[in-house]
């Protein structure tokens, strides 16, 4: 049967990136997701965005949603200190399955727990199934029309704590508009918007972040 794409960047990490080196693995999607086929992965300039954000928060507990190939669960959880985790949420079965390879390839799997499912569904466990207190990061990386209604479901589930900070990737391609005007209109957030390109193109795209003020 014909390999999906993600099953032909796993093949390719696997054949070509160092085991345990979770910066090998990323550069090695990178290199062929530059080079031989696009995919959705938050790539290495808006990848630095995510770096800074996770190094400059040292969070204990990361809510990531949209694992696609795991890339961002390994950029994020790379940083993490002792003892800190990475919940990542996939409603894709086929991604999830890849991910947890890729993951377990860059060997940073200890540190990273992948809930398969929708967001919607998994949001409002994550107190008593996942023994989450509040989150202290959030990236949104999923579907874009969901972004604002789980911004608001995080909140309803109690999730978000002051200075809880969510991450957004994708804000203007493909586009968020309805998060944009949601969060930079909602007084319990601070926003910040971070222009760079689309991974792997020359395309304009930009990342916000916004501050939970509680
Ligand atoms: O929506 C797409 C998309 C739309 C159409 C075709 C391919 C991808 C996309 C594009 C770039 C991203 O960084 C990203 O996270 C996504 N996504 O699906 O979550
Ligand atoms: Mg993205």
């Amino acid at each position: 049967m014909n390999q999906s794409k993600e099953q032909r960047i796993l093949n390719f990490v696997l054949q070509n990136a160092v085991r345990g080196d979770p910066c090998s693995v990323m550069d090695t999607i990178d290199k062929y997701c530059s080079q031989k086929e696009w995919a959705m992965n938050v790539g290495c300039e808006k990848g630095l965005i995510l770096d800074k954000t996770v190094e400059e928060i040292k969070p204990s507990v990361v809510l990531e949603l949209g694992t696609y190939c795991g890339y961002s669960a390994i950029r994020i959880a790379r940083l993490l200190k002792a003892g800190a985790r990475l919940l990542t949420v996939e409603f894709n079965p086929e991604f999830a399955a890849i991910a947890k390879q890729m993951i377990e390839f860059a060997g940073v799997q200890d540190k990273v727990n992948i809930l398969e499912g929708p967001s919607e569904e998994i949001i409002p466990q994550l107190k008593k199934k996942y023994e989450v207190d509040t989150l202290d990061f959030v990236f949104l990386d999923h579907w874009k029309d969901r972004y604002s209604p789980d911004t608001i479901l995080l909140q309803e589930c109690n999730l978000l704590r002051k200075g809880s900070v969510l991450l957004a990737d994708n804000v203007i391609c493909p586009g968020a508009p309805e998060f944009l005007k949601y969060i930079r209109n909602n007084p319990s957030f601070q926003c910040t918007n971070y222009p760079a390109h689309l991974e792997y193109m020359e395309v304009q795209d930009a990342m916000e972040k916004a501050v939970f003020l509680g």
